[in-house]
């Protein structure tokens, strides 16, 4: 990459720093100009445009944060680049959330420093390549491992409602930015999606992202799955592999679930967060990352935080910019236009005209409490999609035991949801147990108990599962397992939700 037209202002007040950081940028080719105040760089930033601004946060005068208020005031299309003193994390969200680029703490590390200031600079090379880029869905394969396959095209996110405007506008706003973002809604809500938009649009987009299930991942093998892991590093570790931060580098890293994260596993993300750096399983270096983090919960984390099962500090530096997509029963105006989208991603995919909703099919519709979000719709329309046998659809009516009358995933800050159509009363939840009983012991003993367990296990987790719609966390609910359970069980009986393209 040529950095020769790139502008730099760099704001420091102390002089061997200052051109330590000069010396650095010329020689990767950038044309540099220097300032050692708040006002010095006023009137550098009155005379001209720059690309990017790097500035010291404490400055004899004032604080950088005012010269990057400045810019956004202003409207000014500066990247600003902000070096914080080291453990002060404050500065370093506050920067970003008054819409910095990026920051560096204090000592800088040059290597870092140059990637830094790279990856603001190839923002702005990139900017009309902002469209979508063919590689920006790839997820990076780790074998063996729950990172989810890439979908099979770019989707959008569909929905006319003021609420879903204005998540497409964030998204705009936001995703050129390096500040970590955290997506929050219930399962089903789109929250994968919006982190895909985020990639596409930031100038990462060429790079990868990947996709991360926090809550599928065995505790055990966290560290390795996340930091990857040096041969002999535990048994069955034959060959050096790379973790979700390496293959993520450049690009960005998506921590789905992010709440299901033990504490332990908490702990050393953030590190890996603040430090840029990891370190692999039995290696005794640390790699620096360049990854953006983009993260997303169902849960309410803030009231985690204050049970103690989610880390303050994790919070806040993952919390950076918040986006929140409302349960599809709070915007059913966007349910029609969702239709029409899904249908015709399911006809394409099926190679078949697009089918039309009937009259009847929509006003059913209009029936379902759909807890299970754009995702239960989806399923809702394949299954009519696989029934039909006419060009009009039609649309199985909500079914008592399945109308889920509770928020899958409710937010405890949130006021009750309001229901445009009354629901019925859940069934009590001892049915499970019942239902368990139908399950008699074969009149032979099985020859292989193993596989004589696991086709039972598998067979209550698909029909847990069809049940809701393939909501992973309303079948777990109901058979008395965690999510982090219900996922792992899922991934080891190899059961997949038929959404993602493969059959159970
Ligand atoms: N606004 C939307 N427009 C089009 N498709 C959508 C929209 N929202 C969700 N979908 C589709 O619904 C399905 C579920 O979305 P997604 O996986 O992003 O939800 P999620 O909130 O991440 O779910 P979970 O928390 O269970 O992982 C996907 O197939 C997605 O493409």
């Amino acid at each position: 990459m040529s950095f020769e037209n790139t502008t730099v202002l760099v704001v420091d007040d102390e002089p061997d720093l200052r051109t330590l950081y000069e010396l650095t940028l010329l020689r990767e080719g950038y044309r540099v100009y220097t300032a050692g105040s708040v006002q010095e760089a006023r009137a550098q930033l009155q005379q001209r445009r720059f690309e990017i601004l790097i500035t010291d946060m404490r400055l004899p005068d004032g604080l950088g944060m005012e010269l990057l208020q400045d810019l956004r005031s202003q409207g000014r299309s500066e990247r600003a680049i902000v070096m914080t003193a080291y453990g002060s994390a404050d500065n370093a969200v506050a920067a970003l959330r008054e819409g910095a680029f990026d920051y560096l703490t204090k000592p800088v590390d040059l290597k870092q420093f140059r990637q830094v200031v790279a990856s603001a600079c190839q923002g702005l090379q990139d900017a009309a390549a902002l469209a979508p880029a063919q590689s920006a869905f790839q997820a990076a394969p780790q074998p063996g491992t729950p990172t989810r396959p890439a979908p099979p095209a770019q989707r959008e996110l569909i929905g006319p409602s003021l609420v879903m405007q204005q998540v497409r506008e964030r998204i705009a706003k936001v995703a050129g930015s390096m500040a970590p973002i955290l997506v929050r809604g219930e399962s089903g809500t789109g929250k994968e999606l919006v982190a895909q938009s985020l990639h596409r649009n930031s100038q990462r987009a060429s790079g990868p992202m990947v996709a991360v299930n926090c809550g599928a991942i065995p505790e055990n093998l966290l560290e390795a799955e996340f930091f990857g892991a040096r041969k002999g590093a535990y048994t069955g570790a034959n060959q050096d592999r790379e973790g979700f931060f390496q293959a993520a580098h450049g690009g960005t890293l998506f921590l789905d679930e992010i709440g299901e994260l033990p504490l332990s596993m908490q702990a050393k993300l953030l590190r890996a967060i603040q430090e840029r750096k990891v370190r692999p399983l039995g290696s005794q270096q640390e790699e620096a990352v360049d990854v953006r983090i983009v993260s997303a919960t169902h849960r309410d984390l803030a009231a985690d935080v204050q049970t103690g099962r989610f880390r303050q500090d994790l919070y806040y530096r993952l919390n950076v910019i918040d986006i929140f997509i409302p349960p599809l029963r709070e915007r059913r105006e966007d349910v029609p236009a969702l239709c029409q989208a899904l249908l015709e991603r399911i006809a394409s995919e099926s190679g078949q005209p697009v089918p039309q909703l009937s009259a009847q099919a929509l006003h059913t519709l209009a029936g379902h409490a759909l807890p299970g979000n754009v995702r239960e719709l989806e399923n809702l329309l394949l299954r009519s999609v696989a029934l039909s046998d006419g060009a009009f659809l039609d649309v199985e009516p909500a079914r008592a035991d399945a109308a889920h009358p509770a928020p899958v995933h409710s937010q405890a800050a949130e006021p009750a949801p309001a229901y445009e159509q009354p629901t019925p009363a859940p069934k009590a939840a001892a049915v499970a147990p019942q239902r368990l009983h139908g399950f008699a012991p074969p009149q032979d003993l099985p020859a292989d108990l193993q596989a004589w367990l696991d086709g039972i296990e598998r067979d209550i987790l698909v029909r847990a599962l069809q049940e809701f719609g393939f909501n992973r966390t309303a079948a777990a609910n109901r058979l008395g397992i965690s999510l982090r359970q219900i996922r792992y069980r899922m991934e080891r009986l190899q059961i997949h939700d038929p959404s993602d393209g493969v059959q159970p």
